[in-house]
């Protein structure tokens, strides 16, 4: 009431009393300065509808104007994603609060709310309910505060014990409220952070994008870091700036309109404008903390992945004793991190300081100033005695008491909307790191999409970009084609398909062959001619450049590797591989027939070795080389598929244990596709094909008796050459040792 008279007496509703009243009190005033100000306040009393109607008409164009901004920038961005440069432009500057954040928003925020009737939706809202019956709690504990000094004051003794009781009282609802705050905000996080890993394991898991992503694409460094560590920190950080932004906006809008009432829309609308511009003055000088945060979680990703591989190379590092230069390594990664973070550190001390004092001070003293207006222009000399007569009974009834109510009051409000000031500035720095992370994830989404459609991007090593473009150059031609795969009943056949690594290296141009059930088929050549590469395509893991590939659906050829895979979790899950306990159930396989199938391989003993079959262990380390490739036959005598893709996978086998698991093979009627050295398996074959290293190769009948002699025979000449060679190497050395004499 009092604030409102206040108000009315200086900023108010001016009434021809109070201005000839004032006016007759100028007259009188003996101090020039004083004499100036209180013209301007006639002045302004005089124009108060035409001052107000101004400062409408300035925000409503400040409005305008910031809308206009906003579609200016989004025309610019536009304009340079169109450009060539764009994307390249945006990584230089790093994550930013442009057209792109906005879309790479909208699409998260689509996966991480999935409806508007979704469980979230229904967090938000109790969020919402929650933060605005907060900032209603703030407002009655400000005027409650007012309401307590000012009966302090005034020595009123039963007022002041009243309002410590209310006081106490709002205790429960605030403190449950802020609890229930926390709850709900780790709720909401939770909940983005399983729509979107979900999202992303659908997309990764399919397709062999998990392959693709780390073999034939260059995109992504550490898929498995941005998975577990970078979605979680959008979806806390998408959690947290909910409640960061739609609180302190919130709370500006409510005290703002409360401290319009008390002290009138004109201080208002000037702490405002110091509120804008030095806002603006901070944003300038703002150090990119986008791009520092994207660039730190990338840093952290490799020193993460730097562990892991040691982790997983553990046993060959350590018979190298190779941890010294693991260590450089290690260490070297993590002073990259640790460097960038004292960066980011050092650019904090500076900006922090600043920001603390344009917030807490700055702006804290320009508030101080709007409460005390209307106390100190009170006590202008006469001012009060001039007002009071033109008003009646208004000033009487000011006294200390209302004085310091409405101060308190008014004080309490303007540090709330100050703070909230505050925590909207501090949320830009939180804004700008979202955009980071947000880009991060949308990234992987983009990569992951493209991959599995087939779309990949990847450093032609030895095929320069210019290279690559050129329509004449042969290997750029074949890497620019697409082949087609063709599913069939029964045969496995290659029509003029290039082998191409991801690197694009054309390993054979076109290769042909054709292989039917029970027919098997021996692969053989030098190191890196590309015969697992074969495989590769086979399998669908690369893609076809050319020609046509026909073979029967993936559920019918079974792999088995030189380092067979070993699943997490039963010893019956290692046989089963990718099978669950239930598919088993399904086929009606029991345990006992695993076992049969574990005696061909000559493996049965493990199952009371290692526990039973219910046993779970660290099954890479628990069993051996040969262990394993033997735990990989049983798995194909298991599925029993149609065709088995065998890459030196009996390597580390005995040559009779060997001979056992292919004439089993055989007996089942799975058709072989076998890579190995060994001559020995050479009889269970029907065709060979043979690279020459150089691009060509030979498809052709295989005659394992006339082949071992003729190999027999090649190895003798080649042990006899070397001899020669040995012996001319020596007598060599003999003369140079005379000629020393
Ligand atoms: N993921 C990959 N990315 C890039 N290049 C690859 C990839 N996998 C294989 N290559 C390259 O493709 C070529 C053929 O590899 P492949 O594994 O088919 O050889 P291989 O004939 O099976 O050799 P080995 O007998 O040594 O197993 C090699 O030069 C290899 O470096």
């Amino acid at each position: 009431m009092v604030a409102a008279v206040n108000h009315d007496l200086l900023f108010g509703a001016a009434t021809d009393k109070i201005h000839s009243a004032l006016y007759k009190h100028v007259l009188s005033l003996k101090h020039k300065h004083l004499a100036v100000l209180a013209k301007v306040a006639v002045l302004y009393v005089k124009h108060q509808k035409t001052v107000k109607r101004s400062i409408v008409a300035l925000i409503f164009l400040g409005i305008i104007e910031r809308i206009h901004r906003i579609v200016r920038l989004m025309t610019a961005e536009r304009k340079l994603a169109a450009s060539s440069g764009g994307g390249k432009e945006r990584t230089r500057r790093g994550a930013q609060l442009d057209k792109q954040f906005f879309e790479n928003m909208k699409q998260l925020i689509a996966i991480a709310i999935p409806g508007l009737f979704s469980k979230e939706t229904g967090i938000l809202v109790a969020h919402t309910v929650l933060l605005v019956f907060r900032t209603f709690l703030s407002v009655v504990v400000a005027s409650l505060d007012g309401q307590i000094v000012s009966s302090l004051v005034r020595l009123q003794g039963r007022e002041f014990l009243t309002g410590i009781a209310k006081w106490m009282a709002m205790a429960v609802p605030a403190t449950l409220t802020n609890s229930l705050l926390n709850y709900v905000q780790t709720m909401l996080a939770i909940r983005f952070r399983q729509n979107l890993t979900e999202h992303v394991h659908r997309m990764y898991l399919a397709n062999n994008t998990y392959y693709a992503v780390g073999n034939l694409d260059d995109r992504i460094k550490n898929a498995d870091q941005l998975i577990a560590v970078d979605i979680t920190k959008f979806s806390n950080s998408l959690a947290e700036i909910y409640s960061n932004l739609a609180k302190p906006t919130m709370d500006a809008f409510v005290y703002n309109i409360q401290l319009a009432k008390s002290l009138g829309i004109e201080s208002l609308f000037g702490i405002m404008v110091i509120v804008q511009m030095s806002s603006g003055i901070l944003r300038f000088l703002a150090p990119p903390f986008g791009q520092l945060a994207a660039q730190e979680q990338r840093l952290e990703g490799e020193l993460y992945s730097t562990h892991s591989r040691l982790i997983e190379h553990a046993e060959e590092i350590a018979l190298y004793r190779g941890h010294e230069t693991e260590k450089q390594t290690i260490t070297h990664k993590y002073l990259r991190l640790v460097r960038h973070i004292n960066r980011i550190c050092r650019l904090n001390v500076f900006y922090n300081m600043l920001e603390d004092f344009v917030v807490k001070y700055f702006w804290g003293a320009a508030g101080l100033a709007a409460c005390a207006m209307p106390v100190f222009a009170e006590r202008l000399p006469g001012a009060k005695r001039a007002v009071a007569e033109a008003l009646g009974s208004a000033a009487t009834r000011s006294n200390v008491g209302a004085h310091t109510k409405s101060f308190v009051t008014n004080r309490r409000l303007l540090l709330s909307a100050s703070d909230a000031f505050g925590r909207l500035m501090y949320s830009y720095k939180e804004i700008i790191e979202l955009a980071g992370y947000a880009e991060r994830v949308t990234g992987l989404l983009t990569v992951f999409g493209e991959v599995s459609s087939g779309k990949y991007v990847k450093e032609r090593v030895g095929m320069s970009a210019e290279k690559s473009l050129n329509p004449d150059d042969a290997e750029a031609d074949i890497v620019n084609q697409r082949g087609e795969t063709v599913e069939s009943l029964d045969d496995v056949e290659f029509i003029d398909v290039p082998i191409v690594s991801p690197n694009g290296d054309v390993l054979v141009h076109k290769l042909n062959f054709h292989v039917k059930p029970g027919r098997h088929l021996l692969i053989v050549g030098p190191n890196g001619c590309g015969k697992s590469s074969m495989f590769r395509i086979l399998g669908g893991l690369w893609p076809v450049y050319g020609g046509t590939v026909r073979k029967p659906s993936m559920s019918q050829i079974f792999y088995i590797p030189q380092r067979p895979y070993l699943p997490i979790g039963t010893l019956r899950d290692q046989i089963i591989y990718p099978d669950c306990a239930a598919d088993m159930a399904s086929k009606s396989t029991t345990d006992a027939d695993l076992l049969e199938i574990l005696k061909v391989v000559q493996l049965n003993h493990i199952v009371e070795r290692e526990g039973g079959w219910d046993s779970v262990k660290a099954w890479r380390d628990a069993l051996s080389g040969g262990d394993k490739q033997r735990i990989a036959m049983a798995r194909l005598f298991y599925h029993r598929p149609r065709y088995a893709i065998m890459d030196e996978c009996t390597s580390a086998v005995s040559m009779d244990i060997e001979r056992i698991m292919y004439t089993h093979a055989t007996n089942l009627g799975i058709t072989l596709l076998t890579v190995s050295h060994r001559q020995s398996l050479w009889v269970y074959h029907n065709y060979i094909l043979q690279y020459d290293g150089q691009g060509g190769y030979l498809f052709s009948k295989l005659d394992p008796e006339r082949r071992i002699a003729l190999m027999e025979e090649k190895q003798q000449i080649e042990q006899e050459l070397t001899a020669i060679g040995d012996m001319e190497a020596r007598l060599k050395a003999m003369e140079a040792e005379a000629a020393l004499y």
